[in-house]
């Protein structure tokens, strides 16, 4: 019996148990079984059981009631499940941690950390293995993927992926990048005027394999049906050990399934096409690094991973860092300036070398990942259960706690990034700046060792090959009667952000690619 299965059987099992015993006890005492007394019973049995559960969680004898915490959030993860629904859980964390400080239980069995030593600890080798967040991946209808493998397993998927991310790797995925860059580029100059940089850059990250920019839709809803299971992920990733159980209850369970089914049916398909010509992330997956080859559907399963965790992160980070530039004109215009200075008469803007030279440009994407880092929660770490307290940076970490670790807290915590935290200045990110505190050990959009993000360079290789791109062929401006100071409080966090349209004018420049 598989993990997934146990999950479920337990859950079930608690499930039938809670529903039994109000009705054993009224037998117990020999009362008639009539529809007042089992009202009754179960009043009284789940209220008592919700009281003791409660008291119990908030006392000084839990494992972790030397942790603060606000008591919602000490007493049941239902609290958890409403912040997470709402997509604000990056704020709420923040707000907890200038509360609370930098150990904050957010949870039962939950903690919210962002104390530097602790972070590097809990992230590097030899600090916590993933936690229960990620068992939300784990169910019948698709092998499991680098996301949701742990230990030795993880380890193994891992190796495969890194292939697929050496550098000589990413060098063959350039002509393909370079392609879709120019494509976008030609799409958004077929646009008149005004148009959403957000849809725009949503059909290029999610196109890779989609072709939605040629159409300029996303006529199958990849990217909603990507959204909706991040979004029930996130949810159901809060109490992952309903999961298993959440699946046999339709509608719940079938938008997950739904979209298994879609994405492996697409991925089974490019996989079996193969890699017509070019050595891209399917081509490395499919192959694999063991003699025995990983079948079509585990490597199916890691390619839908990967167009996930490709697509909205990349794209958010796009949106983002325009929408900083939009609205710091002097920043904007130091950009441009820099690569009217790097490019000049003729140079191919696509030329990756040149990109490496742009140092402002890179300050102003680290920025961007700084303040509105497109994994603001991440996933958890845990202390692992039955196998006894961690001590980390000092502190007791009981068994069965899961950590974690916000990179949207930690990069705005006056501890590591000051002075300003919250504001946007490139400049911190510069060589010989001289900002009080600046630590960049501290500054994890990609997270940190063995799990950490392992296409972190693809990553900023496509992000400054299409924004030299785009800025190099475009001058852009928020549209008029655009409210551009509310655009941020449109970022929700479903693990991976989603955001809302950004309108802007776009107009060629002189020197037009
Ligand atoms: C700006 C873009 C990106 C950001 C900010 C980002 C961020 C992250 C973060 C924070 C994690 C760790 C999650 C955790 O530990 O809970 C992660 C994991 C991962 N990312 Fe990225 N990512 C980006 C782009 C990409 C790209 C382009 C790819 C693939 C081509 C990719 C593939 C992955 C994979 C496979 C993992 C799981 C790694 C593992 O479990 O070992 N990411 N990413």
């Amino acid at each position: 019996m598989n993990y997934s299965l146990l999950l479920s059987a337990a859950a079930l099992g608690l499930v039938l148990c809670l529903a039994l015993e109000p009705v054993a006890l009224l037998l117990l005492l020999g009362w008639p079984v009539t529809t007042a007394h089992l009202v009754c019973a179960y009043l009284v049995f789940l209220g008592t059981l919700s009281l003791s559960i409660a008291a119990y969680r908030l006392s000084p004898f839990h494992p972790l009631a030397q942790y603060p915490g606000p008591a919602m959030g000490k007493v049941t993860k239902l609290w958890g499940m409403w912040i997470a629904w709402r997509g604000y859980r990056h704020l709420y964390c923040k707000k907890l941690h200038v509360t609370y400080g930098p150990y904050v239980r957010i949870g039962p069995n939950e903690l919210s950390v962002i104390d530097g030593p602790a972070v590097r600890q809990i992230l590097n080798s030899g600090g916590l293995d993933k936690g229960r967040y990620y068992d939300t991946g784990n169910h019948d209808y698709t092998p499991r993927t680098i996301v949701s493998l742990t230990g030795e397993a993880h380890t193994a998927k891992r190796r495969v992926w890194n292939r697929a991310m050496t550098s000589a790797a990413i060098r063959e995925y350039d002509q393909l990048l370079v392609k879709r860059t120019s494509q976008l580029l030609s799409r958004l100059g077929e646009q008149n005027g005004t148009l959403d940089l957000v849809a725009w850059f949503d059909l290029f990250a999610f196109g890779g394999g989609f072709e939605m920019l040629r159409a300029g839709e996303d006529a199958d809803g990849v990217g909603s049906r990507i959204r909706s299971f991040m979004k029930a992920s996130s949810v159901a990733g809060q109490i992952p050990w309903i999961v298993s159980t959440l699946h046999l209850f339709p509608p719940v369970g079938r938008t997950i399934k739904e979209f298994n089914q879609f994405a492996q049916g697409l991925a089974i398909q490019r996989v079996k096409n193969g890699a017509r010509g070019t050595k891209d992330l399917w081509y490395h997956l499919a192959t694999g690094l063991e003699k025995i080859k990983p079948t079509v559907e585990s490597s199916a399963a890691d390619g839908v991973v990967g167009v996930i965790a490709a697509s909205d992160t990349t794209a958010s980070a796009l949106s983002s860092l325009v929408w900083f530039l939009l609205s710091n004109p002097k920043y904007y215009s130091r950009v441009q300036s820099e690569l009217d200075s790097t490019f000049v008469n003729g140079d191919d803007p696509f030329d990756v070398t040149k990109h490496e030279q742009l140092e402002f440009l890179s300050a102003c994407i680290n920025e961007t990942l700084r303040l509105h880092p497109p994994l603001p929660s991440s996933g958890s770490r845990q202390v692992k259960p039955n196998e006894g307290a961690r001590t980390i940076a000092g502190r007791v970490i009981p068994e069965g706690t899961s950590v974690f670790l916000p990179s949207y807290s930690l990069h705005r915590s006056p501890e590591y990034f000051f002075p300003h935290p919250d504001q946007f200045i490139p400049d911190r990110w510069l060589p010989g700046s001289d900002f009080e505190k600046h630590d960049t050990s501290l500054f994890i959009p990609f997270s940190l060792g063995p799990a950490s993000c392992v296409g972190q360079k693809f990553a900023r290789r496509e992000l400054l090959m299409v924004l030299t791109a785009l800025f190099k062929s475009f001058r852009l401006s928020f549209a008029d009667g655009f409210n551009s100071a509310a655009w941020p409080t449109y970022i929700h966090d479903y693990f991976v952000v989603t955001r809302g349209p950004l309108r802007v004018n776009l107009t060629r420049r002189h020197n037009d690619l």
